[in-house]
């Protein structure tokens, strides 16, 4: 085929689309492929629709939105989903994690039926984890997905006006700042998408 594929996708792509609608999330995929010389753009920026996440999965749905606007583009795109599994809430909200922030997004209201029913559940176990998985798709149909982890727990009140969604609740292991108080190059030295990034690079590159 012509154009850009997944088997040369960093030297052959004029630009990447970001398959994501989340500022948040695009800005920090900028910053992870930045080193790489790669230029990126939202969906948004580039007129894309945002499609029904129907998967029940990580991955799944990661791969349904890569899919949608290597498609739409003509690109290759790079879709990121990911979310908040709190283990005393067996693994909820997880896929729903946006969801559970309502239209239009209210994150406060997110956190604060996190730790609603986090009290309701009697367990004192705060422990989370953040996971994400990202997709990446061609045009031409080639597509990998890549999933990457952090765990941690759950404070509260929030803390910390940085990041994004449920950054202001979750304090990694081992940090005594949640994700809402750290540089963005302190979080994107551990997080679940710098994780994940990992290995799509390591995979991509060989590197
Ligand atoms: O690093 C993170 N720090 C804090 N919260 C996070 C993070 N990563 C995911 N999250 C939460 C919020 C987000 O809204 C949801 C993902 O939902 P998810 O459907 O993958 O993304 P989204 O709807 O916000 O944007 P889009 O689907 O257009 O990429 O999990
Ligand atoms: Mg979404």
């Amino acid at each position: 085929m012509d154009g850009p594929t997944l088997t040369d996708p960093f030297s052959t792509a004029p630009r990447w689309v970001i398959a994501s609608h989340n500022e948040g999330k695009i800005k920090e995929i900028g910053d992870l492929i930045a080193p790489y010389g790669l230029a990126a753009e939202g969906a948004a920026a580039i007129g894309l629709e945002e499609p029904e996440e129907t998967e029940t999965s990580f991955t799944g749905n990661a791969l349904l939105k890569a899919r949608a606007a290597a498609k739409a583009s003509g690109r290759p795109a790079l879709a990121d989903d990911s979310g908040l599994e709190v283990a005393a809430l067996d693994g909820a909200p997880g896929v729903y994690s946006a969801r559970w922030a309502g239209e239009p997004r209210d994150f406060r209201r997110a956190m604060e039926r996190v730790e609603a029913e986090l009290a309701a559940s009697g367990s004192d176990d705060r422990s989370a984890r953040f996971v994400c998985a990202l997709a990446l798709a061609a045009p031409d149909g080639e597509e990998r997905v890549y999933e990457g982890t952090v765990e941690g727990e759950l404070v509260w009140p929030p803390r910390g006006d940085r990041g994004f969604g449920y950054d202001p609740i979750f304090q990694p292991r081992g940090e005594a700042i949640t994700f809402g108080e750290m540089e963005p190059a302190a979080k994107h030295a551990m997080s679940h998408r710098a994780d994940a990034f990992r290995k799509l690079v390591k995979d991509v590159f060989g590197a």
